[in-house]
């Protein structure tokens, strides 16, 4: 399958989510001039990191960043990886990521499994216990929210599944750590044997600078696309998923594992 994927590489206005719809839908229509299948948004894009707002400005149940996504989804026929964004979902806060078919249709809902205490996460918003896997434009494919990819064993149970054959990213990635983004994401798409879609934001917050690179990798880790550390921008690539057949082809780990002896 051949797709063109655009990443959304984003700044996003801390505790301002009018302004970031703004900009979300903007993208949006820029995808689809680019003619892109599947367009990726990054982490918490409705109000950036503003923990300690959360009580008045997170997503009642995600009702209004679904209702935007799934209508640009529609009005633009985009396959829609829609970062994440604040939630309250029964008197506890998330970091939820939605995403949306070509038809407006949500496919698959994720809270984010490990939260980062560098940034205080966990003392605001709760832990999700579910998988992120799902077909997106006829494609297997799994989702991590950021600080997850640190924690490949998480990642391999979605990816082993399928096997999915995209992994997609979404991250407020700090500039000072961008390196190991980068290389945990090449590892990740080669242990994987799997494309790695990954949309980090782009500005800053009150406590960091985030360090952009967004990355498109193939499943022999190397990358196809790379987005600069400090502009806002659309990046696009191509990716066909018969590569990574002839991969797994050559080297098959999914067969070659021995989950008995893993734990
Ligand atoms: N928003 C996040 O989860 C950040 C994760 C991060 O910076 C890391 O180094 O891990």
């Amino acid at each position: 399958m051949k797709l063109k994927i655009a990443i959304a590489q984003i700044d996003i206005a801390l505790g301002e989510p009018k302004h970031n719809q703004q900009t979300v839908a903007y993208y949006a229509q820029k995808a689809a001039e680019a003619n892109a299948d599947v367009l990726v948004y990054p982490e918490m894009w409705n109000t950036g990191y503003a923990l300690t707002e959360l009580g008045d400005l997170a997503d009642n149940n995600g009702k209004d960043s679904q209702a935007l996504l799934s209508k640009l989804a529609k009005q633009y026929h985009l396959n829609i990886v829609g970062g994440s964004v604040a939630t309250k979902q029964a008197n506890k806060f998330y970091n939820t990521m939605f995403v949306f078919d070509a038809l407006g249709q949500k496919v698959s809902e994720y809270n984010k499994l490990h939260l980062f205490g560098l940034m205080n996460e966990e003392k605001y918003v709760s832990a999700g216990h579910a998988v992120n896997t799902f077909d997106l434009a006829d494609v297997k494919s799994a989702a991590a929210i950021c600080y997850d990819i640190r924690f490949p064993e998480w990642l391999r149970t979605m990816m082993s599944v399928g096997p999915q054959e995209i992994l997609y990213v979404v991250a407020e990635w700090p500039i000072q750590r961008i390196e190991q983004w980068q290389i945990m994401l090449q590892a990740r798409a080669i242990e994987n044997q799997a494309f790695v879609v990954a949309a980090n934001r782009v500005g800053r917050d009150n406590n960091n600078v985030f360090g952009g690179r967004s990355l498109i990798i193939d499943p022999l880790g190397r990358i196809l696309q790379q987005a600069g550390d400090t502009q806002e921008m659309l990046l696009i690539g191509d990716i066909n998923t018969d590569d990574e057949q002839a991969v797994r082809g050559e080297i098959p780990v999914f067969d070659d594992r021995r989950p008995e002896l893993y734990y």
